[in-house]
């Protein structure tokens, strides 16, 4: 059993998930691994237990039931020894919004966001309370590209953005860290399972060169890691183009190119 500190990884049955699954046995946490799918769960925890001698538990859970959310909650909730949750499992929406089921896009949005934001929000309290652990969200670049035609996803994603970096200023004086990961395109299953070709896609990135880069920005407890983006200036000058526009809000009035001339 480990003495580190328990990781709660949620979409751990596959891509991003079950690569931090496996880059976290390697350090030697133990693990809950929570998904949809048991028969994967049951795979990848036998393999990271003979592999690594760590603890691995296994959570089937769908997180758009909320009987099955609440139970990973509890989890969160309870068990002093999870430390670290990844905030991971979601999907992806191609296609037009015009085009999308009202009922697609709001699963899409209970697991991409809800599902992320109540798992925080359980865990958050008693990290806080200890003073110590740290809270993992995984976002995407596409939350920063409305032009990338992807309205719904990336809305998912910018949720997870700013949800971010607002609980980085509110928890990091309490001693928790909070990390959100922005990647771009990775080769995963979440392209068919969005119904796109993996293969007419272009050059991607593989999940293992993802997941290592964002745990150096964890190592480094960076706020917000973008491992695909190779300057790291640019975010540094859109995060202060964003605090400069903040500071020339000027509430009282109506800006003047709103006036209407004087009748
Ligand atoms: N791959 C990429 O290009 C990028 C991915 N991301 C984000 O990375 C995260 C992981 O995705 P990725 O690894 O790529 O994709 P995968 O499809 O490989 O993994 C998604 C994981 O989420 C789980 N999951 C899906 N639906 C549910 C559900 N309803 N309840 C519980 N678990 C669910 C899946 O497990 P199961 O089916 O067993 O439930 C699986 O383990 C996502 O949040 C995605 O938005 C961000 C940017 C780029
Ligand atoms: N999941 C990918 C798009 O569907 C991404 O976030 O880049």
């Amino acid at each position: 059993m480990s003495t580190r500190s328990s990781v709660l990884i949620t979409g751990a049955s596959s891509g991003i998930g079950a690569t931090y699954a496996k880059r976290f046995a390697g350090r030697g946490h133990d693990l809950v691994l929570v998904a949809r799918d048991k028969a994967r769960l049951d795979a990848l925890a036998a393999q990271l237990r003979q592999e690594h001698g760590v603890a691995v538990d296994i959570i089937q859970a769908d997180l758009t039931q909320s009987r099955d959310l609440a139970a990973v909650e509890t989890r969160l909730r309870e068990d002093t020894r999870i430390g670290v949750l990844v905030n991971n499992a979601g999907a992806s929406m191609f296609g037009s919004f015009i085009d999308q089921a009202t009922d697609d896009v709001e699963r899409l949005v209970a697991l991409n966001t809800i599902a992320l934001l109540r798992l925080a929000s359980a865990v958050a309290p008693r990290l806080a309370q200890a003073g110590e652990g740290a809270i993992i969200n995984i976002g995407s670049v596409v939350g920063l590209a409305p032009e990338f035609g992807m309205s719904v996803y990336g809305a998912t994603k910018a949720f997870v953005q700013f949800l971010s970096q607002g609980l980085s200023l509110e928890l990091v004086p309490k001693g928790v860290y909070v990390q959100a990961v922005l990647p771009a395109a990775t080769r995963t299953e979440i392209w068919e399972r969005a119904g796109a070709d993996i293969n007419a896609l272009p050059e991607m990135m593989e999940v293992g060169e993802l997941v290592d880069a964002a745990l150096v920005g964890f190592d480094r407890r960076e706020v917000v890691t973008i491992p695909p983006l190779h300057d790291a200036v640019r975010w540094d000058a859109l995060d202060t183009a964003r605090q400069l526009l903040l500071s020339d809000i000027r509430q009282a009035h109506a800006a003047e190119r709103y006036q209407q001339a004087a009748a």
